[in-house]
Formats: C-alpha cells, sequence, structure tokens
C-alpha cells in the first residue's frame, strides 16, 4: 500500500427527480471511460469550494442551476488500493432542487434519467459503481 499520494478531488452529483429517477450522463466516446454512464460532475479547481464546483460543473454539463444550499452528502469513493501515487476521492452529493431543464452540453455525450432498475444495469466507470449502490434507496419515488 502506498503512503503518500497527491489526492485529487472530484465532485459528483446525483440529481433526484420526484418520480424516484436520477440523472446519468454518458462520457464521449473519445475520452477516457467513453461510453459509460456516471453521476454527473468534474474535478474541484484550485481554490474552488466543494459546493462551488457542483454548481459550476453541472451548469456546465447540463445547463442546470443547482441549489448550492440544498446539496446533502451521500457517500465518497476513492481507488486507494490503486498503487499509484495519484489518488481519486470522489465526492457524491445529492441535489432534489435545480432550475431549468437538462440537456447534455458536452459534444458525444448523452444523459438519462433513470430509476433504480435501470440505474443497476448501467455500464459506469469503476468509481461510480459503489456510488450507484449508495443512490438505490434514495430511489424509491413517491414517498416524498
Ligand atoms: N466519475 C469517475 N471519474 C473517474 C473514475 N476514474 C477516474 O480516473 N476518473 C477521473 C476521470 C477524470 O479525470 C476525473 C473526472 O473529472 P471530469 O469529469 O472533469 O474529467 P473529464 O475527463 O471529463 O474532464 P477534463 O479532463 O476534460 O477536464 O476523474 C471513475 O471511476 N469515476
Amino acid at each position: 500500500m502506498e503512503k503518500f499520494s497527491t489526492v485529487m478531488i472530484v465532485v459528483a452529483v446525483a440529481i433526484l427527480d420526484r418520480a424516484g429517477r436520477v440523472l446519468m450522463q454518458q462520457r464521449p466516446p473519445n475520452k477516457q471511460h467513453g461510453g459509460l454512464w456516471e453521476f454527473p460532475g468534474g474535478k474541484v479547481e484550485a481554490g474552488e469550494t466543494l459546493a462551488a464546483a457542483v454548481v459550476r460543473e453541472i451548469d456546465e454539463e447540463l445547463g442546470l442551476a443547482i441549489d448550492a444550499e440544498g446539496l446533502f452528502p451521500i457517500c465518497f469513493a476513492n481507488d486507494a488500493l490503486a498503487s499509484s501515487s495519484r489518488q481519486i476521492l470522489l465526492l457524491l452529493y445529492g441535489a432534489r432542487i435545480w432550475g431549468g431543464v437538462a440537456m447534455a452540453k458536452e459534444a458525444g455525450s448523452a444523459i438519462r434519467w433513470v430509476d433504480a432498475k435501470e440505474l443497476a444495469g448501467l455500464p459506469m466507470p469503476p468509481l461510480d459503481i459503489p456510488l450507484a449502490q449508495a443512490v438505490i434507496p434514495l430511489l424509491g419515488g413517491c414517498q416524498r
């Protein structure tokens, strides 16, 4: 196990609608993990707060205005066992309040609202898989 590492913080968000669905984004084919479905988000920039990074990424990628105050933590994923001097710490937030209508703004990307069953069947990058497991219990729908 590596003892020292640079940690890259990546934020992602489970955007949850009242019908018990979550918004997933497909990565463009030419990128790392191309074609796989992930929780939208991205790298936190130097000096930026975590919530500001979520709001910026979701505006850039989906054209949605996330309510930063409504963000809540769900879980994190980390590739800690990878023998690398660079680790990713992927922080998943939840959001139930936003403005606008989602569209895939990045070339080659796609979006889809999915229920728990569809989420479980989507091919995902490795770190998004445990995040999806934590989101499934939040996708009951109708109880809110
Ligand atoms: N969501 C997710 N990201 C991962 C995993 N493994 C992994 O290396 N990453 C990396 C890919 C990216 O460098 C980063 C996610 O940030 P991002 O979405 O802004 O990355 P990107 O490649 O789309 O954007 P960019 O480099 O063009 O700015 O995390 C994983 O399992 N899930």
